[in-house]
């Protein structure tokens, strides 16, 4: 189990998480839903260990350090750096050797552009591209399916639930219900900083 106990984020004076607690089962999909500004990217930045919290969160008996994917709402990249640069880069952080692109560029990008150039829905097949580089036991992707195709949501989904069968554990934010009903085992709704219901 994944616990979040009594877990509180504020910004300045406004609380934004309060008190939450929450066990999320190991092996399963959690989808996160809720209005604009209900704290979703908030409690997803949390969990991925990006934001100071108040409470605990523990990751059950898997580490977290260096162990967590992270897909943010709106993946930023460097001017003048290619797909294949990002890839390349992201692969020496990590200390992968030997990158196939041909085989890990499943979502077909124009590899050689500049990402920087790359419309919306590209850079964020780009940054999810450069998690499946290696393998994590946490994932948390924060709008993954925002401005992306049809086809896009689907390979998505396919990828999504490959992970899953890996014995992976997988955090979604998002506003769109529909692939998140196809590929959620758990939508947990965030109102007035808590989980309203599941
Ligand atoms: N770094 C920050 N500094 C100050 N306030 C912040 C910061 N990040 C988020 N907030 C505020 O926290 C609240 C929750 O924001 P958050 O982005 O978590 O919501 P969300 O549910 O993901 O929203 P959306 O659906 O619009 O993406 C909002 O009122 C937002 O303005």
């Amino acid at each position: 189990m994944i616990k979040l106990k009594k877990l509180s984020k504020s910004y300045s004076k406004s609380l934004i998480l309060n008190d939450l607690t929450v066990d999320f089962e190991e092996n399963s999909i959690h989808g996160i839903v809720g209005a604009n500004g209900a704290g979703k990217s908030t409690l997803l930045s949390c969990i991925a260990g990006i934001e100071a919290y108040e409470g605990e969160i523990s990751y059950g008996h898997k580490a977290k350090r260096n162990n967590i994917a992270f897909l943010p709402t709106d993946p930023f990249f460097f001017e003048w750096i290619t797909g294949r640069e990002y890839l390349k880069f992201i692969a020496d952080l990590r200390k992968i050797d030997k990158v196939n692109y041909a085989e890990v560029n499943v979502f077909q990008l124009p590899l050689e552009a500049y990402a920087s150039s790359y419309s919306t829905g590209m850079k964020k097949k780009l940054a999810l591209t450069a998690l499946l580089l290696d393998e994590f036991d946490f994932y948390v992707l924060d709008e993954p399916f925002n401005g992306i195709d049809n086809e896009g949501v689907h390979l998505m989904i396919d990828i999504i639930r490959n992970i899953q069968k890996k014995g992976k554990t997988i955090f979604i934010a998002s506003h769109f219900t529909s692939p998140l009903r196809q590929v959620c085992d758990h939508i947990y709704k965030l109102v007035d900083g808590n989980i309203e219901k599941q």
